[in-house]
């Protein structure tokens, strides 16, 4: 009945009609959907609606429904109609009128288990939220994040375990960007992968467990049944979670120590340092909230430390991993940015963060690059609180359409990355697509016009942690790439053709969870040989 009336509904739009039996809303599908997979095999097409039963569906489709059908159509489920667009002024409208096109309640609340935060809140709250987190991503910060990269990325042993397989080099990035951001973000340099006394898991198996299970973890956080009810996965879960609200305490406990020792002296505020001095703002008596609009409650206080930890490398990590995979598989693409890093990085002394990262455009370009490809964040949904008018493109011409608080729209960043757009070669790995060179031969990155791109997001609600991300990518990249060469790692007696084709079909194979993630990452990897040898 609810998908009759919903089809009756979305019918009124004029755009295309996916009809799908359940949807990626449905709490009880989550952990049911991989019972189901065989559903895809079924012949005449009949389980192709699957796909989009998964909140992340574009990046296994990549922009095939878009071929098909437009830049607009509708998933109409018995939940609801949602409307995707991939059409860049429809997009525009949206993400700039952030105000009026909040994130629906189900999906902003996914990230907020141990309590609100920048990601989980709208209006009025996500102001004051944003203002205390998004304080600490200056210029200071933007240096310690060079340093901090170049210095992890020299510390890895890439001369030793030159041949590192997709999985080995997701663990090491994972590894490796949170290691950033707990020295730069919260002021920590600990080890992250053993486990400390007092403690069951290390940091990063408890939040990467949790992550993994992310969907599992919202759904049955709050149960309170016993541990021997509980199926193995849940019980692990109940453990993960409780761990790392531990280290996110023991986080806190510290950086309060060190702010009582530290007062007098005057140095840059760390991400860490303006979240607990907003919950100490929230303890003060007397004050009414229009007095102290910088303060976070306790929840809130863990709800954005979490919510930085796992934003702040998974995406990172991500990126990394598709990064050097498209590297290796593009030794031209290689030597036009080992031409930029040598001229400005390795003959440099200092390593200045200043001096060079501004020069580093390719480096830049081959992350813009390598998100465009592969977006960490597939398809962010919105809904109106006010009607409003959304651009669309029909088969035809383009035209408006009015959407209703309630209907939701889901803005599909492959279709609008992999549009033809971009140009005849859309599908095909070309960072110099964003570099525009001036008539003095300087070099700048830019966006094509005509197309939209949105890995950070843009608008007022752009992600807090894009400069970071940019200047750790860059750094990492040029660090690796003035001492190492990446190739495609090759079974014994395999081409060099065979292996790169074996790489990219491994690419291409991947699914969404928090991040973009390989469906098989174990079957191809890379070398990293050294380039004086
Ligand atoms: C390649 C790296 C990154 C990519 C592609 C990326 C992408 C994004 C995107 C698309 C959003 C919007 C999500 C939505 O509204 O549903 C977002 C939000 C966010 N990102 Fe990032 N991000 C990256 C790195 C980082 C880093 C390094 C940090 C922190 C250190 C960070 C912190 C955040 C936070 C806190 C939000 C929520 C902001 C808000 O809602 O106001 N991100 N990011």
């Amino acid at each position: 009945y609810h998908l009759a009336r919903n089809y009756m509904a979305a019918r009124k739009f004029g755009l295309p009609i996916i009809p799908l039996p359940v949807s990626f809303e449905d709490a009880w599908w989550v952990p049911l959907r991989p019972l189901f997979s065989w559903v895809e095999r079924l012949p005449f097409g009949l389980g192709s609606w699957y796909v989009y039963t998964e909140m992340g569906w574009p990046t296994v489709d990549g922009n095939r429904t878009v071929s098909r059908l437009g830049e607009n159509f509708i998933l109409c489920s018995p939940q609801s109609n949602v409307i995707v667009t991939c059409y860049p002024p429809g997009i525009d409208r949206i993400l700039k009128n952030h105000k009026n096109w909040p994130q629906p309640g189900a999906q902003s609340q996914l990230f907020a288990f141990y309590g609100q935060n920048v990601s989980s809140t709208n209006g009025a709250e996500w102001q004051r939220h944003r203002k205390i987190t998004a304080s600490a991503f200056n210029e200071h910060s933007m240096h310690q994040v060079w340093n901090e990269s170049i210095k992890r990325a020299t510390d890895l042993d890439l001369a030793g375990e030159n041949a590192r397989t997709l999985c080995r080099i997701r663990s090491t990035f994972d590894v490796l960007a949170m290691e950033v951001l707990a020295v730069v973000g919260f002021g920590q340099d600990t080890a992250l992968t053993t486990v400390p006394p007092g403690h069951r898991e290390s940091l990063m198996q408890s939040l990467g467990f949790i992550l993994r299970h992310v969907l599992l973890t919202v759904i049955f956080n709050g149960l309170k049944a016993p541990d021997f009810l509980l199926p193995g996965v849940l019980r692990r879960l109940k453990v993960s979670v409780a761990e790392f609200r531990l280290y996110m305490e023991e986080l806190i406990l510290r950086q309060m120590q060190l702010s009582r020792k530290e007062k007098s002296q005057s140095r840059a505020t760390s991400l860490l340092e303006a979240m607990v001095n907003a919950n100490e703002a929230e303890k003060q008596p007397l004050q009414t909230p229009t007095a102290r609009p910088s303060y976070l409650t306790e929840s809130e206080l863990y709800g954005n430390l979490f919510v930085f930890n796992l934003a702040g490398f998974e995406t990172t990590a991500s990126t990394m991993t598709f990064a050097l995979a498209f590297l290796a598989a593009h030794p031209d693409v290689q030597e036009w940015l080992v031409e930029e890093v040598d001229r400005y990085y390795s003959t440099s002394r200092d390593r200045n963060y200043a001096a060079i990262y501004p020069q580093l455009v390719r480096c830049l370009a081959f992350m813009y690059e390598t998100l465009r490809l592969a977006s960490p964040a597939p398809l962010l949904v919105r809904s109106p609180i006010v009607s409003d008018e959304l651009p669309i493109a029909t088969s035809s011409d383009s035209t408006m359409l009015t959407v209703n608080p309630g209907t939701f729209v889901g803005i599909h960043s492959y279709g609008a990355h992999l549009s033809p757009r971009w140009g005849v070669d859309a599908q095909k790995f070309n960072p110099k697509r964003f570099v525009s060179t001036s008539e003095a031969g300087g070099e700048n990155v830019v966006v094509p016009e005509t197309a939209a791109y949105l890995p950070w997001m843009f608008g007022p609600r752009v992600c807090p942690g894009k400069k970071f991300s940019q200047v750790e990518f860059v750094a990492i990249i040029a660090q690796t790439l003035s001492g190492y060469r990446v190739e495609v790692l090759r079974s014994d007696g395999e081409s060099d053709d065979t292996a790169r084709a074996r790489l990219m079909r491994a690419l291409d194979d991947k699914y969404f969870n928090v991040s973009a993630h390989l469906k098989r990452p174990e079957v191809a990897g890379v070398q990293f040989v050294q380039r004086n040898t």
